[in-house]
């Protein structure tokens, strides 16, 4: 990936971050790269992220789903959440070329993606049952490969949605054994089911957080099913890993992860990821999680928005440039696109639009809409890939891992690990009747009741 800061300085934009302070905050970025450095060296936990395009082997991916129940299956559903599925989902929306939104999320239209060899994917990350019902009605079961993906293979959702897919093979009489892949932890439940059926299993790599693992099998088994090129996308991501020196002016991800962190410190608050590409939806989306897990700590971080353009010139740009002074807004475009012609119209007013191509109009929006940013006075970055292929993607979820560890060497916290998320999940299991491991009740359900109200009913 390639980036340009230039609009998230001083001489353009407020918050803005000057020359000078630049380079003074280069120095602090060496010392950050030192450290990445050694933790790599060491495969330090979480630092042993950045060392994936070397660790994951594709032909051991390959291997595992080499059955033809898997590999030459009509449809495929992930089962997983966090980044347990937004990783595999970015890179099936990315390279899928449909660009049509998959099950990710409760947002998201319930349908399903197509990948390269037509394998419908489709993506199961949250426990709303009628979208998850409205998802089942879509999978040809006889002919569906589940891919269960849990690093702890004990996460509430993914062990729900397991037991609901797996009924719903069994009741429609297809053996879900023949056609299970698991990607798991070395211990825990699901890698007691894959031993005790017999099932493909392979390793979530030690050292490595879910938001970070899109590179490894947790992201590329999905990929490997829907005949996308694992080769391809290691490459680009190892491509990147050469980039890494201890200099932001001559490392595009230590540029961006740089910059976000000085602007963050100076009053960004909100980090408006919007790429200019409908397949790149969900990377945003997976970028949000990686953003706000990792730097969201004692009382720091920057808020992630995932927006999209040019959709959201039209919902979301005039808070960012007209309201407060707390955004940065990172573009991501492709330089190349398959294109469209418009076709001429006789509506004079529209005529110019008939001489264009839609990749020629989307592309004057993004560079219209990063000009009217910068006329405002309003930080942006722009990160360009040659186009949105296996090698380019790779790349940049490689570059925005690295970026991210090094804003959270920058900012002085540990991007690597999540423990306010464990209070809800307490909650969550005290309130189903659970306990701790030691049998004692989850004082967290109690909060629950005892939430202070002022109800304003209809
Ligand atoms: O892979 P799992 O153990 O199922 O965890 C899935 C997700 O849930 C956790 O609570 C964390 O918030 C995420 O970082 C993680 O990716």
């Amino acid at each position: 990936m390639d980036v340009d800061i230039g609009n998230a300085l001083a001489t353009v934009a407020s918050p803005g971050i000057s020359r000078d302070a630049l380079e003074r905050l280069d120095e602090d970025v060496a010392r950050a790269h030192e450290r990445i450095e050694a933790g790599r060296a060491d495969a330090e936990h979480g630092y042993e992220a950045l060392n994936l395009p070397s660790r994951t082997d594709p032909d051991e991916i390959y291997r595992a789903v080499d059955r033809p129940e898997i590999a030459d299956a009509d449809a495929l559903v992930t089962i997983g959440i966090g980044g347990s599925a937004l990783g595999a989902a970015t890179i099936a929306d990315a390279l899928s070329g449909a660009g049509a939104e998959v099950g990710v999320g409760a947002g998201s239209e319930v349908g399903a993606d197509t990948a390269d060899d037509g394998t419908q994917t489709v993506f199961l990350d949250n426990v709303d049952p009628e979208w998850i019902t409205g998802h089942l009605e879509t999978l040809p079961l006889e002919n569906t490969a589940i891919n269960v993906v849990s690093r702890s293979g004990t996460t509430a959702e993914t062990l729900a949605n397991f037991l609901v897919v797996r009924e719903a093979f069994e009741d429609a009489g297809v053996d879900w054994t023949e056609r299970t892949i698991v990607t798991t932890g070395e211990a825990g439940p699901l890698r007691e089911l894959s031993d005790r059926h017999g099932l493909p299993a392979l390793q979530v790599p030690d050292g490595v957080p879910g938001r970070f693992s899109a590179l490894s099998p947790v992201g590329l088994v999905a990929a490997a099913v829907c005949g996308h090129d694992l080769e391809a996308l290691l490459a680009g991501a190892s491509a990147e890993a050469e980039t890494l020196t201890g200099s932001l002016f001559e490392c595009p991800a230590y540029a961006y992860g740089a910059t976000t962190h000085a602007l963050a410190a100076r009053g960004a608050s909100v980090n408006a990821m919007m790429p200019y590409a409908e397949s790149l939806e969900t990377y945003a989306e997976w970028f949000a999680q990686l953003w706000a897990e990792s730097l969201g700590k004692d009382d720091l971080g920057q808020t992630p928005v995932r927006a999209l353009g040019a959709t959201d010139q039209h919902s979301q740009l005039q808070l960012y440039r007209a309201g407060p002074r707390n955004t940065l807004v990172s573009f991501v475009t492709p330089r190349e696109r398959d294109d469209r012609a418009i076709p001429a119209t006789d509506v004079d007013d529209l005529a110019y639009l008939g001489d264009a191509s839609l990749g020629e109009l989307l592309q004057a929006e993004f560079e219209a809409t990063e000009a009217s940013l910068a006329a405002a006075g309003r930080p942006n970055v722009r990160i360009e890939l040659e186009r949105v292929d296996a090698f380019e993607l790779g790349g940049l979820l490689y570059g925005m891992e690295a970026a991210c560890v090094l804003a959270g060497e920058l900012a002085g916290v540990n991007a690597f690990n999540q423990p306010a998320v464990e209070w809800a999940k307490k909650a969550t299991r005290g309130l189903l009747g659970g306990t701790d491991a030691d049998g004692n009740r989850l004082e967290e359900a109690d909060a629950v009741a005892e939430k202070t109200t002022l109800r304003v009913d209809r």
